[in-house]
């Protein structure tokens, strides 16, 4: 089998959440977007009778490319409680994190051309001893890449977004914001834009911490110190570069066109416009890896599991940019 014709994993999520939800609406929707046949890693009783599809119980991965037109399959890999949606407990924590687990092995072995990862939740995840800001270093790690070069993408159709920073206290984001991170995660998100999108020579837009990138100096100095250096290093390289810019005038409409992402100094300067944008439609991806691992951008929307009202697009949305990334590394990865 090739790489191209590989099922996807999604591992379930936390699966009180809406993440089963979406899955089983995302396969009613399959025909719709021509998608590559994917198969949920999880509790087969979180799935079975539960959102009125068929599904399917597989021993392995390569059965899912032929059960996929039928039902939609499901690697049973965890025996836990009765879930109720929207009430998350410990043991679905614990499904949630095995998972994660199997799937991660699944897509690192070749087994699967991409994973796909449902939303869990950090707080419960804390809580059965996960030791990782988020999914992104934990799936890093299984792949032997340190979590100081995972990098968090986020992106829709009308904007990418890196934060150089991601789950750390506010406080600590002038810190943690060096010279050498700064150029680590531009490098990253130039490669990436290549082997992933295929787009060769990508124009990169960085904002500056402060109001107005600093005013001269006069609002913060962290843009002449540390930002402008790293930025003169980067063009030294060849890199196609503008910043520090002022966050506040950078992602209007006609600012956006003028780059193919944007890397932000924390997590909200670059989430807050990718999901005011692209909420129903953008996509979480981890670049820097061996694998392809997307994710919605969305949580497990705990307050509306079970209620059948959550709209399955960004979970969409995270299949398609996985079979892009996939193509794409056929042609640049090899
Ligand atoms: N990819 C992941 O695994 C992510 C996980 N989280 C986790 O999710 C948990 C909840 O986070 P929140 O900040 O409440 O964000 P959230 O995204 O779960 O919910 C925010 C609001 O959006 C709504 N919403 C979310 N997804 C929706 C969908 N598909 N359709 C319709 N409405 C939807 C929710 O009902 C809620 O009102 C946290 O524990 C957080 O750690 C948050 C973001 C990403
Ligand atoms: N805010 C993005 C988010 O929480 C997703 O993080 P991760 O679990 O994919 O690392």
């Amino acid at each position: 089998m090739s790489g191209v014709e590989k099922p996807f994993v999604i591992s379930c999520g936390d699966p009180a959440g809406v993440g089963p939800e979406i899955i089983c609406k995302t396969w009613l929707e399959r025909k719709n977007f021509n998608s590559r046949p994917f198969f949920v890693a999880g509790n087969f009783a979180d799935f079975d009778d539960v959102y009125n599809i068929p599904v399917v119980k597989i021993s392995e991965p390569a059965e899912a490319t032929f059960a996929f037109d039928k039902a939609l399959p499901v690697l049973h890999i965890y025996d836990g409680d009765i879930t109720r949606l929207g009430e998350p407990t410990l043991d679905g924590a614990q499904c949630a994190l095995h998972a994660l687990e199997i799937a991660s092995g699944l897509a690192r072995s070749g087994d699967t051309g991409a994973v796909i990862t449902a939303p869990v939740s950090k707080s419960q995840l804390y809580r059965v001893g996960f030791r990782y800001p988020g999914q992104t270093e934990f799936v890093s790690e299984r792949c032997g890449i340190a979590r100081e070069n995972a990098v968090m993408m986020l992106g829709g159709p009308s904007l990418r977004v890196i934060p150089m920073t991601t789950h750390i206290p506010l406080k600590d984001v002038p810190s943690q914001l060096t010279h050498d991170l700064i150029v680590a995660r531009t490098k990253s998100a130039a490669k990436a834009m290549t082997r992933n999108f295929g787009i060769e020579n990508p124009r990169i837009a960085i904002a500056g911490l402060n109001p107005h990138a600093g005013e001269n100096g006069n609002l913060g100095d962290e843009e002449k110190l540390v930002m402008q250096p790293a930025i003169d290093a980067l063009l030294a390289l060849g890199l196609n570069i503008r910043g520090p810019l002022p966050a506040d005038t950078m992602f209007h409409e006609e600012a956006r066109s003028q780059y193919d992402i944007a890397l932000c100094p924390y997590h909200d300067q670059a989430l807050i416009p990718l999901k005011t944008l692209h909420f129903f439609d953008g996509v979480n991806m981890t670049l820097g890896l061996p694998i392809v691992r997307t994710s919605p951008d969305h949580g497990t929307a705990f307050d509306i599991a079970g209620k059948n009202i959550a709209d399955p697009r960004s979970m969409i949305a995270a299949i398609e940019m996985a079979a892009t990334a996939v193509s794409n590394r056929e042609k640049y990865d090899n």
